[in-house]
């Protein structure tokens, strides 16, 4: 399979998904050409069609919609709306396959090691806490740093589909929704959208902070998740080809 290329559909075409297709437009990601883009009204059926890989950029009740036409159809599927999965039933029809279902890092790191931590044995402890300005959250202006909702990642990733599918990733490399506690905090002073992630458990304490810039096309998204999801698409077009 050595130079097998990976024909890429992205579904989505707002602040992630124009940057993802731009690039891939550009041949910035050795082993992959893009084939289709899907927005609001296009045909995702042609979409499927003519890919090997479907990258969804589109929202959490966009993968619900076309998450299993993907894999049903055997293709694979890359989420970056993860916070979707609050839906324990999606993930599982999902991952019935035959396509694969692949997750993006998005907007945060350190999930390698939380994975590798809670094979360990239970984590005592798991928090994820969230920063943004408060019309990014969609709340009204407060006068300094406001906790505005604080609970399990199930509830927060629901509550928050365009700012908290972060805490959705965390859980998921945890292996539990229930077991993560995630908070929003509104900061009118909050230039940087931030996401501070703590855990212990057996293996060691753990405390990665992570302060990015927002996008200039949709606040509520970070300026580097489409290039987590370039590199996502970089790496299964590596395996593909070996
Ligand atoms: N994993 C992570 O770390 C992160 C995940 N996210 C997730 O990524 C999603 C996309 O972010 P972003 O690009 O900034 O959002 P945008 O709102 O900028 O773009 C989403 C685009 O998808 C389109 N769309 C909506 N529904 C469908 C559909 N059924 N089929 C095809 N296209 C559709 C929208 O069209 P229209 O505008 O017409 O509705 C819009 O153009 C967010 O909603 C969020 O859930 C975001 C940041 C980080
Ligand atoms: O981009 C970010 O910083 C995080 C985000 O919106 C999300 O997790 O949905």
């Amino acid at each position: 399979m050595v130079g097998t290329v990976i024909r890429v559909a992205v579904v989505g075409r707002g602040a992630i998904g124009a940057v993802v297709i731009g690039e891939l437009e550009r041949g910035r990601v050795p082993g992959a050409r893009l084939v289709a883009t899907v927005d609001l009204g296009d045909s995702l059926a042609d979409a499927i069609e003519a890919a090997d890989l479907v990258v969804e950029c589109a929202g959490q009740r966009a993968l619900a919609e076309i998450g299993p036409a993907v894999v049903d159809a055997g293709r694979d599927l890359l989420v970056v709306s993860i916070g979707a999965f609050t839906d324990d039933a999606l993930l599982a029809r999902l991952r019935r396959g035959p396509g694969r279902v692949h997750l993006t890092s998005g907007a945060i790191g350190g999930l390698d090691l939380l994975r590798a931590a809670a094979r360990t044995g239970p984590l005592e402890k798991v928090l994820i806490v969230t920063t943004k300005k408060p019309a990014t959250l969609g709340v009204a202006e407060t006068d300094g740093p406001l906790e505005i909702m604080r609970g399990p990642a199930r509830e927060i990733a629901a509550a928050f589909p365009r700012s908290t599918n972060v805490a959705a990733a965390v859980a998921l490399a945890v292996g539990s929704f229930d077991a993560v506690e995630a908070v929003v905090v509104a900061d009118p002073a909050a230039t940087l959208t931030s996401h501070v992630i703590i855990a212990s458990g057996p293996s060691g304490d753990y405390r990665f902070e992570i302060r990015n810039r927002p996008s200039a096309d949709n606040p509520a998204s970070s300026q580097v998740v489409p290039y987590a999801v370039l590199s996502a698409i970089e790496e299964l077009a590596r395996c593909a080809s070996t």
